[in-house]
């Protein structure tokens, strides 16, 4: 069985791989949008699977008159009709969606028949969007309730139901849905009837993953990509270079699993370290970056490096004043430090940023996504103005996104009959998903920057979407503002690859530029190496710090878990651990 899973998993990815290929060359077909969602959700991972049926959709509407595609997306359209094949491919999709839905949607077929679709004249087009569009919504739906993004789901199924009122899967989806919600209500305490259609659940957890067609992923321990991340990290921080080195996979230690050296397993990483001695108190490490978010009125803080800017009441668009603090003259939104941030900002993002509303306001509960998805939109205007991929910017190409290191021929599971036995194949899922944050909203600001989201797919696509959120969220450093609210985002490459102590060798600080600096006082715990003295010495690693050190194991464990991916093994935590568990 375990051989014919591996099978089946390579045949769908070779499917899949040649599908992703077609699109360079038909970039406006909507039948080929739901072929790739039809062989992501295949694959489990419905999450792309919803951004490619929504892609569908959005095609289909070029189709109105007077719309921006409009003329490719008929020819596309027209030609898939021309091919013959298009009501085969339909058939094949609804097919895979009757045979994918629950035992209780099962009976539901999409269409009681084949939906033969004319071959010629405007009569086709228009019977071919009627078919089409239902089946972009059924699998758009399908793959949102999969995604536990449930009130965008609803969304969706009440407008399917206004215009295929005959379909009954959506009508099944309607009541799988209320299922879900009123599930959802009790298992909270709450009454369904009396919650406000914006509390619905709108978000879950999918595969993190370096997905097995990323080529953009370097290989981190060659020498030759080390030699130069070491030239990048010779400008920042003359000192120190950065080296393999071996960690303990914390998601393996629990306490029931405890820490003795035979269940320890290790796996090699990047971490930094001194090349030479370096006495405490000393600065090691400045680095500036414009891979940078800010959630608050843009007069608080620099927009490239997002130092604290002084008061700018008062201030002239383009006008530099006492405070050196600059504006943009043409959207006189944006606000700068210094000459040499806003021609940073003019040269490498923000012209294709001018004037576009990012929507950086938010509930208190949202206000860590929001960063995350500014993060987002900074990293797609630095590659579109910079002409690049956005995972080869030099801000994110190197920075691994902690995805899970499974054998995917080990952990994708199918039954006998080829069907997923979860939507995610049974793979882990930890990468927070939602639609507004990994779809609609990056599709819709790539609009507003006037990027060709179809003919630039391979740039811009839910998976690389959802690799750069991966890469954010275990590397982003964030700053509350007054309010006690996450505001401010960013991304330093070269300072996140230090490694967490607590028992570390530096502190560090965030004001525009990231700084390392070497503790003059080490952290007081009993435990330690009375030998071990403050500053580096050469070929020590570098130790920093993801928690506040100042609190007890406990406190910091809960802490820095997310930032490691498990609690915490350094020495301090062991010691510390041990000397509560023996009271
Ligand atoms: C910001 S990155 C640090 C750089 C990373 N080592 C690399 O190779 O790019 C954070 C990740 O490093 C690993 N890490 C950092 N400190 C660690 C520690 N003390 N023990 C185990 N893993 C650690 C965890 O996997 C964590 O998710």
């Amino acid at each position: 069985m375990e051989g014919s899973v591996g099978r089946i998993l390579q045949e769908r990815l070779a499917q899949l791989r040649e599908l992703q290929q077609g699109l360079t060359s038909r970039p406006y077909s909507a039948i080929l949008r739901l072929q790739l969602a039809k062989a992501y959700r295949e694959l489990g991972y419905p999450d792309l699977a919803a951004g490619d049926a929504y892609k569908a959709l959005l095609l289909l509407d070029e189709l109105t008159e007077g719309a921006e595609y409009h003329d490719e997306a008929l020819s596309a359209a027209q030609s898939d009709i021309d091919s013959g094949q298009s009501t085969h491919l339909l058939e094949k999709i609804n097919h895979h969606l009757s045979r994918s839905t629950s035992t209780e949607q099962a009976n539901h077929r999409i269409s009681s028949g084949r939906e033969n679709i004319a071959r010629e004249g405007n009569d086709a087009i228009g019977q071919a969007r009627i078919a089409w569009s239902k089946t972009a919504h059924a699998l758009l739906i399908a793959c949102l309730i999969d995604c536990g993004c449930l009130r965008s789901a609803l969304d969706y199924n009440n407008r399917a139901l206004k215009s295929f009122p005959a379909a009954a899967i959506f009508a099944s989806y309607h009541s799988t849905l209320n299922k879900r919600l009123r599930l959802h209500f009790d298992s909270e305490g709450d009454s369904f009837d009396f919650v406000h259609i914006d509390e619905y659940p709108d978000k879950g957890l999918v595969r993190r993953e370096l997905y097995p067609w990323n080529d953009h992923e370097p290989d981190r321990f060659s020498s030759e990509i080390i030699e130069g991340i070491n030239d990048d990290m010779a400008v920042v921080a003359s000192k120190l270079e950065v080296k393999v080195v071996e960690l303990p996979v914390l998601s393996a230690f629990t306490r029931e699993n405890p820490s003795s050296a035979e269940h320890i397993q290790y796996v090699k990483q990047l971490g930094v370290f001194a090349k030479e001695d370096v006495a405490p108190g000393e600065i090691i490490l400045q680095e500036k970056s414009l891979l940078t978010a800010v959630s608050r009125l843009h007069e608080s803080y620099c927009d490239a490096c997002s130092t604290t800017l002084p008061s700018s009441r008062n201030l002239q668009p383009g006008s530099q004043q006492h405070t050196d603090t600059l504006a943009c003259e043409d959207c006189e939104e944006v606000y700068y430090c210094s000459e040499e941030c806003l021609d940073l900002a003019q040269t490498h993002y923000h012209s294709v940023l001018c004037g576009i509303s990012l929507g950086q306001s938010s509930t208190p509960k949202e206000s860590s996504d929001i960063l995350y998805r500014l993060l987002l939109i900074r990293a797609l205007a630095l590659a579109e103005v910079q002409g690049m991929h956005p995972l080869d910017l030099k801000e994110l190409r190197y920075i691994w996104g902690d995805y899970h290191g499974l054998d995917l021929k080990e952990a994708f599971k199918v039954d006998s009959q080829g069907l997923l036995q979860d939507p995610f194949g049974s793979v882990a899922q930890t990468l927070p998903f939602s639609f507004q944050h990994n779809i609609l909203m990056p599709l819709n600001i790539l609009e507003k920057m006037d990027v060709n989201i179809f003919e630039n797919s391979l740039h811009y696509d839910t998976w690389v979407f959802n690799t750069l959120y991966s890469k954010f969220r275990g590397t982003a450093s964030g700053r509350h503002g007054p309010d006690g609210r996450p505001e401010l985002g960013a991304v330093h490459p070269l300072w996140s690859i230090a490694n967490h102590s607590c028992d570390p060798n530096v502190t560090w600080e965030w004001e525009g530029n990231m700084e390392f600096r070497t503790r003059e006082h080490l952290v007081d715990w009993a435990g330690r190496n009375p030998d071990r003295r403050p500053g580096l010495r050469k070929g020590d690693e570098v130790l920093s710090h993801y928690c506040d050190v100042r609190l007890p194991v406990k406190e910091r464990r809960e802490w820095a878990i997310g930032a490691l991916g498990g609690e915490c093994m350094c020495s301090r935590c062991l010691w510390e651990d041990a000397q509560e568990h023996n009271q």
